[in-house]
């Protein structure tokens, strides 16, 4: 080992028994039982929903709660103690409403704190002193402490530990206290978080789930299409500028650009104000919030268009200047007969309904009009400086990923392209052939040179992050083509249709598994593949697990848009040393209805895997870095204390 490197180390650990003591405790956890890793995709910017499945643990906080409280406590009061480490500020005020005195209010304290230390306790067994600490309240750190390593023995502390208890309330600590143990309760439950993509668009809070995850103890993201299209606007590319734009005036989110990312939408309503009218396609689909007035949905409507034809026109350049992405036949433009309003595709004909190409100059139908470019332009300066959007997108990169390996599993968002014999499908990228991983190792560092380069805005890396929004070997699309402009202007549904990747019924075998596994170098008698993306239609008899287990759809279906078409509101997959566990959530009211009705609607399991041994910290990757850290000390303890 490199003796200057040794000798760095060595200011780090500049006596014997700091290496020793070093080297004990990282043995000590590679002995321990693996954490527990959760997977959620999909979340599509329902934030309450998130919350919820992340609070609970997709069902752990209760499952715990019930191991060490069953036939001890009633159901009520199992019930309440799970809502409070869900949503402790709010259930404390509900509680705290019931109670006539404060002498009734104290022993209630006494009781809950003396519960919540029980559940802390078993929560982190599996976990080192040191995890536990970094898990706890820094205020109380040292009293739960104390608290926690009682034991039975020490029965001649027993007053000491009630006397703390007692400080704690008469002081008026105890709300606090109460509300660090919960939320000490939920890191414990799940060591790391997968979140496997489309965090964006749909829903109406996809910032605040940035946020929630920005402050998350451990997670990683694999980027779903939804999210590489606001990566790419960032990047920008105006196309995908154009699309985020118009997914939110679908669905009545402009608030996510204009009050949340600051981004200024003048600009393009004087623009739509100009050029269109109320249209029925265009109007937004979610009203939900009930305060939208008529203006406010005429407007919306019309910036919808607006931006839709952007987007139309600004696609007709890349797929020129790009071959390579085959996307010929989605010059939808040029097909039209703008005196006849009728588009030919695929050889047939078919008449165009509520069309709105007052902006299109038939004879160039892709050309921007000159206050189109400029609306485009200033957007884009707009979005490249918002600095919200900016610490968004970063953190986006900098957890997230094209597909991870961990642990011997395999995620992905969308698919690995395949042809119908179950091929790895090829992509010709600037004369070079590339398929399977290498396809998604390149399509990664495109979209990392885009992201590095957001003065660039018709490059190749930047075309290609719209490509992976909707080409047809893009592995986050997963489909041949996007029928986006036939859905808003031909009725004919046939013209609808997205044609899927065949892996998503090759899916299904374990052979295509294994080979999928293999490819990306993981051993395929023991690996997953883990996949979101696709709404399991649990409705239509459909299993989220596949392949003999092998395969495991965890797709959300957070998107309230997508649960009358499920059956369900989704999947969560969890992961601890016992093995695999899925679980199957009903749908989310509100946080409202599980504070007041404890309506903590989940949660079938299906055992996905049975370890037949605990699995242990040692045969994970975090053992894997563990092993190598033990090995670095090993040698800066030969070399510098041992002869
Ligand atoms: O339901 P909407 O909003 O019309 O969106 C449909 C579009 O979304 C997509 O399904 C992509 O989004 P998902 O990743 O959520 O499936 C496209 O294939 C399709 O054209
Ligand atoms: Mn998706």
């Amino acid at each position: 080992m490199n003796k200057k490197y040794l000798d760095l180390l060595a200011q780090k650990y500049d006596c014997e028994e700091k290496v020793v003591t070093e080297i004990i405790n990282l043995e000590a956890i590679l002995h321990l039982p693996k954490g527990t890793e959760h997977f959620i995709s999909d979340l599509h910017g329902e934030y309450q929903a998130f919350q919820h499945v992340l609070r609970n643990g997709s069902g752990r906080v209760k499952e715990k709660i019930r191991d060490i409280f069953n036939g001890v406590i009633y159901e009520k009061e199992i019930n309440e103690l799970a809502t409070l480490v869900y949503y402790p500020e709010e259930k404390l005020q509900i509680i705290k409403n019931n109670f006539v005195n404060e002498q009734e209010l104290n022993q209630w304290y006494k009781e809950i704190i003396d519960r919540m230390i029980k559940l802390i306790s078993y929560a982190s067994s599996k976990y080192t002193r040191s995890k536990l600490r970094k898990a706890l309240p820094n205020q109380f750190a040292y009293i739960i402490e104390e608290l926690l390593y009682k034991t039975d023995e020490s029965a001649n502390k027993e007053q000491y530990y009630t006397k703390i208890v007692q400080q704690i309330i008469s002081l008026g600590q105890a709300d606090k206290l109460i509300t660090g143990l919960a939320y000490s309760t939920q890191r414990l439950v799940v060591d790391h978080l997968h979140v496997v993509g489309d965090i964006y668009d749909r829903g109406p809070e996809p910032d605040k789930i940035m946020d929630t995850l920005i402050n998350y103890h451990s997670v990683d993201i694999q980027w779903g299409n939804h999210d590489v299209l606001w990566l790419g606007a960032f990047a920008g590319s105006k196309v995908c500028l154009a699309n985020i734009i118009r997914i939110s005036a679908r669905y009545n989110n402009l608030d996510i650009i204009e009050d949340v990312y600051g981004i200024n939408l003048r600009p393009l309503l004087n623009l739509a104000e100009k050029y269109y009218e109320d249209n029925p396609t265009f109007r937004p689909k979610r009203h939900s919030d009930g305060n939208l007035s008529d203006l406010e949905q005429l407007q919306i409507t019309k910036i919808h268009q607006a931006i839709a034809m952007i987007q139309f026109k600004l696609e007709s350049p890349i797929i020129k200047r790009r071959p390579n992405f085959n996307m010929s036949e989605r010059l939808l433009l040029e097909k039209i007969d703008y005196d006849k309003n009728e588009i030919t595709i695929h050889g047939k004909t078919y008449p165009l309904e509520n069309s709105c190409f007052a902006t299109v100059n038939p004879e160039q139908p892709d050309q921007l009009l000159e206050e189109e470019e400029q609306v485009m332009d200033k957007l884009l300066f707009s979005v490249q400086h918002s600095e919200k959007l900016a610490r968004h997108m970063n953190f986006l990169m900098k957890k997230g990923s094209l597909y991870l390996k961990y642990n011997g599993n395999l995620l992905i968002h969308g698919c690995i392209p395949l042809d119908e014999e179950g091929k790895m499908e090829k992509m010709v990228i600037e004369n070079k052939t590339y398929a399977g991983r290498d396809l998604l190792d390149i399509f990664e560092r495109y979209l990392r040179h885009a992201f590095a380069h957001p003065e660039k805005t018709d490059d190749l890396a930047t075309d290609m992050v719209w490509y992976l929004w909707t080409g047809e070997y893009s592995s986050l699309f997963g489909k041949r083509a996007m029928t986006t402009f036939e859905r808003y202007f031909i009725k004919d549904k046939i013209t609808h249709k997205e044609k899927k990747n065949p892996y998503y019924h090759l899916r299904e075998n374990e052979e295509t598994c294994r080979k999928i596994l293999t490819e990306f170098d993981l051993n395929s008698d023991q690996g997953h593949i883990i996949n979101g993306h696709t709404p399991v239609k649990e409705i239509d008899g459909e299993n989220p697990i596949k392949a003999n287990g092998m395969m495991i759809v965890v797709d959300g279906g957070f998107s309230k848009a997508y649960q009358s078409t499920t059956g369900i509101a989704g999947y969560t997959l969890l992961y601890n040393s016992y093995g695999m566990q899925l679980v199957a959530h009903k749908h989310f009211n509100s946080k409202e209805d599980v504070l007041l009705n404890g309506t903590d609607v989940l949660s079938v399991k299906r055992l996905v895997d049975k370890e037949l041994e605990r699995k242990k910290v040692l045969e994970t990757n975090v053992g894997e870095e563990v092993l190598q850290e033990v090995s670095i000390l090993k040698s800066l303890m030969e070399y510098r204390y041992m002869n």
